[in-house]
Order: C-alpha cells, then structure tokens, then sequence
C-alpha cells in the first residue's frame, strides 16, 4: 500500500475509511446537488476524468490552473465542471482536512455522474495522490482526436493498458453529454453558398441533415449538440443502438461499426444493457486506476486548481 508503484494495487476500498468516512457522502452529494442545477454536469464530470486519466494518469493533472497547464491546451478548452470539483474539495477540507486528493474526488464524481443518470452503481478503490506535473504539450500525444482511426485510437487505449473491448465500452459515455459544433462538423463541407454536404457518407442522412440544421453556417462558437439524439440524459445503452443505426455523432464514434470485431461488440451491447453496465463497471475500474500515484509520489493537494506550492 506504500509503495510508490503505479498501480491499482496500491488503491484500496477502504481507504478514507477511518481518516474521511463520509467522503463518498459528500461527493455525492455535491454532484447530485449540481446536477440537478444544472443537467450538463455529470456529462462534464465523466469527461474530465476521461481527460484526467489519460494524461500523466488519473492524478488530477487535468484541474491545474496557469500558463501552459493541460486546461490551455486546445483538447481541453471544452472541458467542463471544474467548479464542482472545486465545491466538493471545499465542503471535504472542512471535515477532512488535507486528507483527500483531488484525483480520488474526481474519479468517485465521475462514478456518481453514472449512477446519478441511471447508469451502474460502481464501488471504486481510493488512495490517488495528487500529481505536479500538468503541461500542455502532455495533451496531444495522448488524447484521441476524433479523427482517428481505430488503429491510432486502440494504440493510445493500449498505451494505457486498456484493450480494443475497454474502448468500445467506455465510447458508451457518449450515452449522455453533448459536443459543440466543431467537434463534428469536419464531416461536412460548406459549398459557396454555406450549405453543408456531407463528406462522410457512413453517416445517416436524415440525421446529418438535422445536424446541419443545428450547426448552420455561422452558428455560435458555444451551440452544442447532444451525443446521444434519443436520450442525452440517460446513462443507458442507447448509443451503440445509435451506432448500429449510423448515426454516431463523431467520426470516432462512427469507425466501431466499421470493424468486423468492434461491430459485434457494439451490436452486443446494443441488445442487452445489463451487459453494458456489467462491462461498464470493469472497463470504468481499469480505467480509474491509470497510472495512479501512491505512497511518496504526488501530493494531497489544499485546492485542486493549483499544487501545494
Ligand atoms: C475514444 C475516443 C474518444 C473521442 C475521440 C472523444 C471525443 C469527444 C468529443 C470531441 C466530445 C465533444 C466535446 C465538446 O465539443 O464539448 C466528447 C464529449 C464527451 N466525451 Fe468523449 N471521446 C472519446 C472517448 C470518451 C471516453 C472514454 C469517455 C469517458 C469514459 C468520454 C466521455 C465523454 C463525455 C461524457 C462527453 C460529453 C461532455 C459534455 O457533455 O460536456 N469520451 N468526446
Ligand atoms: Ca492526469
Ligand atoms: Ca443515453
């Protein structure tokens, strides 16, 4: 448990257990208070972790504030739901001072933005420490671009000791959430006239129409458009229904159904949630315990936008 090791063995259950007992409590209950405010939030949470993790590991690198941290770099600038975070560390210094790491808030925020949108109820490992190091120029080579091919997106899931199924599974985020315009609209072209044809031609064509519709030319940098048309605020398996029926918001999304394996892996989940959730809970795990710190590595940090100095 003090080893300095990065790996999930050095998270455990019972971490805060005699140090912070009610600190699930009060992530909780900070995340359903703000998601009830305000419905765009666990989408918010579950991507940061998503963004957090992949980048020097989930050690809360992604919350830094100042110049050149991940959060300027372009990848990052729609990330969302930082205050939250912020809020819930405020409520624990209270209880818990200097006890727990902003990571371990984060990953348990993620798990409950699942639930609290009907998804599993996942019980996770806790002991995160709080890391550095936060640059920039950490945020290319390990965030996917939309542009990817499932080859490049499998070789950074691997990267992270997740496999091919884990980055079939956990794509099921976009079951809730919403993207801006820009983030898709590179499936379009804008004729002289800036109406939009469509490049990618795996892409149904009634609901590239309506996507058009919502991102005209000209729209507003901040219109947004939900992942999932049919159920943006449930956590469920309609995304792979989405995928099988060829309308997967981002090219990334669209490549699963392209690739005999991945096919039958979204068609799998399609037809059956309970294995979605099932799956969800095992890949979410492996997911939350990238490259963790542990024992004398990181640090437990007083505010989660900057180290402790
Ligand atoms: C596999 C490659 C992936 C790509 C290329 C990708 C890309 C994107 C993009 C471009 C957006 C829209 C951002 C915006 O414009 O505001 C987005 C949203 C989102 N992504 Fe992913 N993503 C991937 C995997 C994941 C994973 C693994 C998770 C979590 C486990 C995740 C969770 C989310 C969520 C929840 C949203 C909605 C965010 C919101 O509502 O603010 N994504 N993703
Ligand atoms: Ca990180
Ligand atoms: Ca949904």
């Amino acid at each position: 448990m003090f080893s300095s090791s990065s790996s999930s063995s050095s998270l455990s259950f019972d971490f805060y257990a005699a140090s912070c007992p009610s600190v699930e409590l009060m992530v909780k209950n900070t995340v359903r208070q703000a998601s009830e405010l305000d419905p765009s939030i666990p989408g918010k949470l579950l991507r940061l972790l998503f963004h957090d993790c992949f980048v020097e590991g989930c050690d809360a690198s992604v919350l830094l504030q100042g110049n050149g941290t991940e959060r300027t770099d372009p990848a990052n600038i729609s990330l969302g739901g930082f205050p939250v975070i912020d809020s819930a560390k405020r409520v624990i210094e209270i209880f818990c001072p200097q006890t727990v790491s902003c990571a371990d808030i984060l990953a348990l925020a993620a798990r409950d933005s699942v639930q609290i949108t009907g998804g599993p109820e996942i019980q996770i490992p806790t002991g995160r420490r709080d890391g550095r190091v936060s640059a920039a120029s950490n945020v290319r080579p390990n965030i996917i671009d939309t542009s990817f091919s499932l080859d490049e997106m499998s070789k950074i899931f691997n990267s992270k000791g997740l496999s091919l199924d884990d980055l079939v599974i956990l794509s099921g985020a976009h079951t809730i959430g919403s993207a801006h315009c820009s983030a898709f609209m590179d499936r379009f072209k804008a004729n002289p006239k800036g109406k939009f044809t469509l490049i990618d031609t795996s892409l149904d064509k009634d609901y590239a129409d309506q996507l058009t519709k919502q991102c005209p030319a000209g729209a507003s940098s901040s219109s947004t458009v939900n992942n999932d048309p049919q159920t943006p605020l449930q956590f469920d398996n309609n995304y792979f229904k989405v995928l099988l029926a060829h309308k997967g918001l981002f090219q990334s999304d669209s490549v699963l159904v392209r690739n005999e394996r991945t096919m039958n892996i979204v068609a799998e989940l399609a037809n059956d949630q309970n294995r979605f959730f099932d799956s969800w809970a095992v890949s979410f795990l492996k997911l939350t315990s990238i490259g963790v710190k542990a024992g004398d590595d990181g640090e437990i940090r007083q505010t989660c936008s900057a180290t402790n100095g």
